[in-house]
């Protein structure tokens, strides 16, 4: 597989241009200045480099002397929004093979690397971009699976995955957006797990469970004596992280006070614990989940812009587990097999009404309700399989043309939020479910000022 070295200022674009590359099978690195790109070219092999012209320390050109100076004869395409003939000139006279104009043409790009790695690839006939080496790519993608963790078929979940694997090994922030019980947690692990960090600690918070007035203590760590209560030394998650990844769950939790404190803690990479007056160096990699949309809470002023973009490099989004439907019964299989170790039972899977039952719920609790009530009907379970005496919870949805009772306002209001849940917010099939017609649905979604 070809390395490819991008380097690029503008981190989304050069993410973006990773993944592209990844998926047509190259292993891609991506570096913001020259420095960190000579570092890179001095202790990996490099095949190709794709460079912007103008970036923070230097430009495109100079990394193109610095090759020549070093008798390294690694092809280099600059990428410039400054298509100025010029400077495009000069860099080819200086060694360049090529240059390309940005926005990127995927076509024209692809073409002129293909130019570009022939002379010096030992194996031509081995286009890098083929689909051979596309599954190879999503092969790398699946190693260090380990038995308490799936990551399931869907193309919602190779999504999911192939922008883990290719934000794991960076340094950059993460946000992990998702629905509770989608996973979040597991995924930060994953990260962690998947970057040069992972032999170091990973420390996870929960800031939806810390008491307020705590929160800094937790963070920062405190000294004996600070306040009432601090009846030791204590040191904070930060200090605890050190070296290694740190996971802030429920991010939108925080007090504006404890946002203000985590910005500078970031900005700084440095940490002073309550009552202390040193100041101790960190090195830590942030993580952070939420299941709040934290742009309406930025314009409600719950949650502090700047805090916002340092916290939010890369997004994630967590696929809820009724839109990944090939992983529904994948996801049963393997926690019923998890719940067999755990319970010391031998069930061999679900019948053939169980298996459908999985599929047509809509698991508005995702994978953590599912591993629940997997365990329970393992646990009652009779026989060699799963019936759906053991999933009674899953009756408990929305049966189609069950006809609205019209108990009270709320309750209607809140049947109504539910069908919409059940059926991807598709009103058709919600009027379908609820009994009533598309208008009635419509005329209630108003009444009830029911926003999709
Ligand atoms: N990929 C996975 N493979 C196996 N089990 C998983 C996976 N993802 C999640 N789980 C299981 O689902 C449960 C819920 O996952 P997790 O706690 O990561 O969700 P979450 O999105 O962080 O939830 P919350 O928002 O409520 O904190 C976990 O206890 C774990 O057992």
């Amino acid at each position: 597989m070809k390395s490819i070295l991008i380097v690029e200022d503008d981190i989304t674009y050069g993410m973006m241009l990773k993944t592209w590359l990844g998926k047509k099978g190259f292993q891609v690195s991506s570096v913001s200045s020259i420095s960190r790109a000579q570092k890179h070219i001095e202790a990996e092999t490099v095949d190709l480099i794709l460079s912007d012209l103008r970036l923070p320390d230097r430009d495109g050109i100079d990394l193109l002397k610095w090759l020549g100076e070093h008798s390294l004869h690694i092809p280099l395409i600059i990428m410039t929004s400054y298509a100025d003939i010029q400077s495009a000139v000069q860099a080819i006279k200086l060694g360049a093979c090529d240059y390309i104009a940005k926005p990127v043409n995927p076509d024209e790009l692809l073409k002129k690397m293909d130019e570009a790695l022939k002379p010096s690839s030992a194996a031509p006939q081995q286009a890098a971009h083929s689909s051979g080496t596309d599954k190879a790519f999503a092969a790398d993608s699946t190693v260090d699976a380990s038995s308490d963790y799936l990551e399931g078929e869907s193309d919602a979940a190779k999504q999911l995955y192939n922008y883990v694997n290719l934000v794991s090994p960076t340094n950059m922030s993460v946000l992990i957006n998702g629905a509770s019980g989608t996973g979040k947690e597991y995924v930060a692990q994953r990260i962690h797990k998947l970057s040069r960090r992972a032999k170091q600690p990973f420390i996870a918070i929960d800031c939806g469970a810390i008491p307020k007035e705590l929160a800094a203590s937790e963070f920062f760590g405190h000294v004996k004596g600070s306040f009432t209560g601090a009846l030791t030394d204590k040191t904070g998650a930060f200090a605890a992280a050190n070296g290694g990844t740190i996971f802030l769950d429920e991010i939108g939790n925080l007090s504006y006070e404890v946002q203000i404190q985590l910005l500078r803690a970031l900005q700084e990479r440095k940490i002073r614990p309550i009552g202390s007056n040193k100041e101790i160096q960190v090195d830590v990699r942030l993580v952070s989940a939420t299941n709040e949309n934290l742009e309406q809470a930025i314009e409600k002023g719950t949650f502090r812009e700047d805090l916002y973009h340092r916290i939010n490099e890369f997004t994630l989004r967590m696929p809820q587990l009724k839109d990944r439907r090939e992983d529904i019964l994948l996801f049963a299989n393997f926690f019923l097999d998890q719940a067999n170790r755990e319970l010391d039972k031998h069930l061999i899977g679900f019948d053939e009404k169980a298996s459908k039952a999985l599929l047509e719920y809509q698991w508005p609790g995702n994978l953590r309700q599912m591993k629940n009530i997997v365990r329970r009907a393992t646990l009652l379970a009779q026989d060699k399989f799963i019936t759906l005496n053991e999933l009674s919870e899953l009756q408990n949805q929305v049966t189609p043309s069950a006809g609205m009772p019209l108990r009270n306002e709320e309750a209607e209001k809140q049947q109504i939020i539910e069908a919409l849940k059940q059926t991807g917010y598709n009103k058709s099939r919600a009027a379908q479910l609820l009994g009533i017609d598309r208008k009635t649905l419509y005329n209630k979604l108003k009444l009830y000022g029911i926003e999709l």
